[in-house]
């Protein structure tokens, strides 16, 4: 069913077109009508809150306030407005465009502007939307309009008027926004011009943050309303990363505006939320304004997701610093709390939006609704059952555990799950101030107490290494099972062998890194086999040592990593840092090794004595893991560096692995490369008897990372450099073949180095090419 035909006719509202900076004459041909305005204001107050309970638009109670026809279309119908051949026809006459709702809209508001008759009425019925039922908080003029290039976001400009006091500065970023924008602040937004329309710039790297931010938003909230009325100026944000973010957000139904943004997908449906958010920034405080109204009820809106972006709001209110200043409108009064100094021009409706701030939280508090169907999400009065246990979870909790983390009572937005290892989950997160972190979840329900502290060491250890560069720093954590935190202080005692029955966590908040150096070798090594190629030793040299100084910090603070391995070490701003401690262990203060109860680590990079830890040999000798048995992982992860695999890689059981790394008399494979520094570099590392493998200052001094040519010379008087390489590669390779060419090779360079030095002493008949 059609249900826009259903709907009375849209009715204009010259207030709103007004504070839209939109010309009333405009409207001339709409209908006129009530709006919100006109109510008293405690019935409009009431009509908004039991409406926002409904979930649906409270126009609907009142017969003279009419619906927005925009959010009425069912998604058959916009799946026709999209796909057929009503597709709208844009500046260029006989043009169609495939666009979504969103793009339909905002192009019929700028149809408007260009005096497109017959879109007028859409136009008009949109901006009576919000006029009868939620005036917005902060209007918007669209000043300029771009072309009609196909799959591409045209309007380039929308000034947005500012919201709070001039001589205070503070700015209102936009009608419908994010919590986190609060970062936005004013120190990072400048405005073009002093007037009361000013139009918002931010070329501030924070936008990258923001952007993802929204595009979280996007994916986490699919019933957000994420539209962000931000011009993007940085022409280095323009097809930048981030713009694609937006674009995401603006498949939700947002007008985010830039250029050359990219159709969004038709496959999104139209989507908008009840409660649309907005942020006020100030030079001296960020704040939060939560716009609540019946704004619009999408065919398509989930009850309970609006519901549930409300209470997050709500509780981001609550969680922000005391001087915040935290707004509340309904309409387009704004309310300012905990801020005695801002100015309110209208008492009465401070009065109210308090009222409604209040109703909000109060809000946050009742049971959500259940899910409506789709077709019945419109003027159906939903029934009230009781909530479940996992409802009154979320109301105790007063966030969604789906949307948010909390972690010592500060709210992380989820951006997405990075990976999991063996014991954790971990998550891209946004903070309130709009920096993202990895947060580790270790789930402890059915572990028993050993095993829980032993994730609690991880802890430990990154707590000792804060402050040291070349490894993650952790920012926060919260153990959630209170035995277990005393227990990792104090003893475990009588808790041994007790496991943790509840839904219990150990949350790490961790510095994020973008890449670890397992993708970054997969991605180095797709170029294997293109023409010329040929092993960067650069590139090498440059994470190698930054990998041993990462191993060297840990060792020095007597610590043994234990798993080194590409995927435990990410970079973090252009440098490669140390991750996953969770199975470190401290060297005990007489001792150089370390004692482990069972087998760890990955078996590619597992060191003979990791293999056997514990284990006595013929002689009666302990394996013992300390230092070198990290020596032999970072041995494997530069082997696989040069050739792609680790040295075991074609083994590939367990047991198969096992017999190879223990047997001492195996010879691992080095296959010869440009430069043979690196294979005596390997083979230091790889050396079977742990005593013999270098340490961490000497693998800092060998010549592939530090070439001493000269001091070479001196060490090897008596020896040519060249020879020395030849009667190394020739002990290698044992082959009699390799020697003969090695002393050609030599023979050659010894040639080259006398013409070099008397260049007349050329041979005539040289056969040095
Ligand atoms: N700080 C971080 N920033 C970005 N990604 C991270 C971060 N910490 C961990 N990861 C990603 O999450 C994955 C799993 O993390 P981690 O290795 O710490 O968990 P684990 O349970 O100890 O894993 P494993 O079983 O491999 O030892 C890592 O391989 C890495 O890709």
């Amino acid at each position: 069913m059609d249900r826009k035909a259903d709907l009375p006719p849209p009715a204009a509202s010259n207030h709103l077109i007004r504070s839209r900076g939109i010309d009333s004459n405009l409207t001339s041909s709409s209908s006129s009508s009530s709006s919100s305005s006109s109510l008293p204001p405690p019935d409009f107050l009431h009509q908004a809150i039991a409406a926002y309970k409904r979930h649906r638009p409270f126009g609907g109670m009142h017969g003279n306030i009419k619906r927005a026809t925009r959010v009425l279309v069912p998604q058959t119908d916009l799946q026709k407005g999209i796909n057929s051949s009503s597709s709208v026809t844009y500046n260029e006459p006989g043009k169609a465009f495939p666009l979504t709702r969103a793009v339909l809209e905002s192009r019929k508001f700028v149809s408007e502007t260009n005096d497109h008759a017959e879109n007028r009425a859409t136009v008009v019925a949109e901006l009576q939307e919000d006029a009868s039922i939620t005036p917005p908080s902060v209007g918007g003029t669209l000043t300029a309009i771009g072309d009609n290039k196909e799959s591409n976001f045209e309007l380039q400009k929308v000034n947005i008027d500012l919201l709070a006091d001039q001589k205070k500065s503070s700015i209102a970023v936009s009608s419908y926004q994010v919590p986190s924008l609060v970062a936005l602040r004013e120190d990072e937004i400048k405005k073009e011009n002093s007037t009361s329309q000013s139009t918002l710039m931010t070329t501030d790297s924070k936008m990258e943050n923001i952007s993802s931010y929204l595009h979280s938003l996007a994916l986490t909230e699919p019933e957000g309303y994420l539209g962000t009325q931000l011009e993007i100026k940085d022409p280095k944000l323009q097809g930048h990363g981030n713009i694609e973010a937006f674009g995401t957000s603006m498949k939700y139904g947002g007008t985010i505006l830039s250029e050359n943004r990219k159709e969004p997908n038709h496959d999104q449906c139209y989507r908008e939320s009840v409660t649309r958010y907005s942020v006020v920034g100030s030079s001296s405080a960020t704040a939060l304004s939560v716009n609540t109204g019946p704004t619009i009820q999408s065919t398509h809106a989930h009850p309970t997701a609006q519901m549930s972006f409300t209470t997050q709001v709500s509780s981001l209110a609550r969680e922000m610093p005391s001087g915040s200043k935290v707004l509340v409108s309904s309409g387009e009064q704004v309310a300012v709390r905990n801020d005695p100094d801002w100015q309110i021009d209208n008492r009465h409706n401070v009065h109210l939006a308090e009222k409604v701030n209040k109703e909000l939280h109060d809000d946050a508090n009742c049971p959500p609704q259940p899910p409506l169907p789709n077709n019945l999400s419109s003027g159906i009065e939903a029934s009230h059952p009781q909530p479940s246990k996992v409802e009154k979870s979320r109301q105790k909790k007063k966030y969604d555990p789906n949307v948010f983390f909390k972690v010592n009572g500060k709210l992380y937005q989820k951006l997405g799950k990075i990976g999991s290892g063996g014991s954790s989950e971990v998550h891209k997160v946004i903070s309130s101030d709009c920096t993202i972190y990895a947060l580790k979840k270790i789930k402890l329900k059915g572990r028993d107490y050993p095993t829980a502290c032993g994730f609690c060491q991880e802890i430990e250890y990154l707590k000792k290494l804060k402050g040291k560069s070349n490894i993650i720093q952790l920012i926060d954590y919260e153990v959630t099972d209170k035995i277990l935190f005393q227990a990792v202080a104090n003893d475990l005692g009588n808790i041994k062998d007790k496991r943790i029955k509840d839904d219990e966590f150990i949350y790490m908040v961790l510095e994020y890194g973008e890449i670890d150096l397992a993708h970054m070798l997969s991605q180095k090594w797709k170029e294997i086999g293109t023409p010329g190629w040929r092993i960067d030793e650069n590139w090498l040299r440059f994470y190698w040592q930054q990998m041993l100084e990462a191993v060297n910090t840990i060792h020095e603070e007597r610590i043994v990593h234990s798993d080194l391995k590409p995927a435990n070490f990410l970079l973090v701003r252009g440098s490669l840092k140390l991750i996953d401690f969770g199975i470190a262990k401290a060297i005990m203060c007489d001792t150089t090794n370390i004692q482990r109860d069972a087998q760890v680590g990955t078996l590619n990079y597992m060191s003979p004595e990791a293999f056997r830890c514990n284990e006595s040999d013929a002689n009666g000798n302990t394996f013992k893991c300390g230092r070198p048995s990290d020596i032999w992982s970072l041995g494997c992860i530069l082997y696989q560096m040069v050739y792609g695999s680790t040295p075991f890689a074609q083994y590939k059981t367990f047991w198969a692995k096992f017999k190879v790394v223990t047997d001492k008399c195996h010879q691992i494979g080095y296959e010869p490369v440009s430069n043979p520094w690196l294979i005596d570099l390997m083979q230091r590392c790889l050396a079977w008897d742990r005593n013999e493998r270098w340490r961490i200052p000497q693998l800092l001094q060998h010549p592939f990372l530090v070439p001493r040519v000269p001091k070479e010379l001196v060490l090897f008087a008596d020896q040519h450099p060249s020879k020395l390489i030849v009667e190394r590669i020739s002990t290698y390779w044992n082959d009699p073949d390799v020697s003969r060419l090695c002393s050609q090779l030599h023979e050659v360079i010894e040639k080259l180095e006398k013409e070099h030095k008397d260049p007349t002493n050329v041979p005539v008949d040289s056969n040095v090419s």
